[in-house]
């Protein structure tokens, strides 16, 4: 029940909802395809010659025509030795067969290959040892896998090892594929030092920064890092420096009730509108989301790690899949392995690590972990099972949503 006068608070719905409505489009440019893994095509590619472009041979050995062997012959003639990548050579009389090798454009004039291991060779003629073969074998037909002009890869394709493999043998040496946002993340809060520093004992080094920087790498996309200290001046030159030279800003730290949380006030200040503040979930309760006029992003985090992670998994990567104009994949849904109990009103994100029964069904073992600032936990986890809101009691065999994180 709502208490008179308390605004209820955004629910995860709604916050999805709110920042579904802000997916961007930043264009398109062009990219060599060696770099374009973890992008998105922004153009359908086609084969450029059938696939294969001739008809392969696909095991070392002789090529003949099968009616010789048909008619009894065994032993042939080998009237040359074609190796891949050279011009075939053609039989021009009964009982005569090719030496030929793998990755070879098969002769016209014949239509069989069979494998050494099944040959005896001896100097010009070859013998076959094997009574069964069947005609045509051992050959990839032209055009068997896709014909010239077809599409290989639609736009909306995001662009994966396996498919760089087409991409180069189509020819194409560079990309049509949409730009991404150049993101800056933040940190801030003077407890908070580099890496490469030793922290005082009530210091800690500044790891969200680079786990922020990592999931976005898994994403293929490069961003900057700054920090800020717990100065409000400072606060509001850095992040308005950087509402003029990125497309979204992701700011972990500094958004609760601190005395010294001093981005609330600086987003206002420079005029980024407040969309999000505070969603009924944990951990990430405190997550801020806001625009500018101009049409910046900013994503504010709440600084313990686990809420950090979870935001940018939850939040960030469907706005920038979205953005980038990446077709949507089918949510993943597991199995609880065990029952979970979580009794306050706000929607709760199960740390689970993932397993499969021997029916092939995925499994969510609950590691629940200690709080949104045990980031150890996530490491030993590989999903979070997003809990509905309105149940407290979650039973083993019930079947939730989870986002995958490793
Ligand atoms: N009175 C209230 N206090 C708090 C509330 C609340 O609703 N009322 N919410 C709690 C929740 S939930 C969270 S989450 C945190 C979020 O607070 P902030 O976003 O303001 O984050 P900080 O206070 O700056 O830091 C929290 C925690 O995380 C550590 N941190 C911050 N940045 C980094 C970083 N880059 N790398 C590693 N660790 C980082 C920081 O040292 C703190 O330990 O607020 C609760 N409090
Ligand atoms: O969001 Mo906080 O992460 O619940 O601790």
């Amino acid at each position: 029940m709502e208490r008179a006068g308390v605004r209820p608070m955004t629910t995860v719905q709604q916050a999805d909802e709110l920042i579904q409505a802000q997916v961007r489009n930043y264009g398109t440019e062009r990219v060599p395809f060696e770099l374009a893994v973890g992008r998105v095509l922004a153009e359908d590619l086609t084969a450029d010659r059938d696939m294969p472009a001739f008809n392969r041979v696909t095991m070392d050995g002789i090529a003949i025509s099968y009616n010789d062997f048909k008619n009894g012959a065994r032993e042939f003639h080998i009237a040359g030795t074609q190796a891949a990548g050279e011009p075939p050579i053609d039989i021009d009389a009964n009982g005569q067969c090719v030496e030929i090798m793998t990755g070879a454009v098969m002769p016209q004039s014949v239509d069989t290959v069979i494998r050494y291991e099944d040959v005896e060779m001896n100097g010009s003629t070859a013998l076959i040892l094997v009574d069964q073969i069947e005609q045509g074998q051992n050959l990839h037909l032209r055009g068997r896998d896709r014909k010239q002009g077809d599409v290989v890869a639609t736009k909306g394709t995001l662009i994966t090892p396996a498919l760089i493999n087409t991409i180069a043998s189509v020819g194409k040496t560079e990309v049509l594929v949409n730009k991404q946002p150049r993101v800056v993340i933040i940190s801030s809060g003077d407890e908070l030092v580099e890496v490469n520093e030793t922290p005082s004992p009530w210091q800690i080094r500044r790891s969200n920064s680079y786990t922020l920087k990592a999931v976005l790498q898994q994403y293929g996309l490069t961003a900057d890092m700054r920090h800020i200290p717990d100065e409000p001046q400072q606060t509001r030159e850095s992040i308005g420096h950087c509402l003029e030279n990125y497309d979204v800003i992701l700011l972990s730290g500094g958004v609760s009730m601190g005395k010294f949380d001093y981005i609330p006030r600086a987003l206002e200040e420079l005029s980024v509108a407040k969309i999000i503040h505070k969603v009924q979930q944990r951990p990430g309760k405190p997550f801020w989301f806001g625009a500018s006029a101009d049409g910046v992003l900013v994503f504010a985090f709440p600084g313990n790690p686990v809420a950090t992670f979870m935001g940018a998994y939850r939040y960030f990567i469907p706005w920038l899949q979205a953005s980038v104009g990446m077709q949507t994949k089918q949510p993943v849904y597991a199995v609880l392995s065990e029952d979970f109990t979580f009794k306050p009103e706000l929607q709760y994100f199960l740390q689970v690590q993932l397993g499969y029964t021997t029916e092939g069904k995925l499994t969510a073992k609950p590691i629940a972990g200690n709080g949104s600032g045990d980031f150890a936990n996530l490491a030993d986890t590989d999903a979070f099972m997003e809990l509905p809101l309105e149940k407290t009691t979650f039973k083993a065999g019930e079947v939730y949503r989870v986002w995958l994180f490793k």
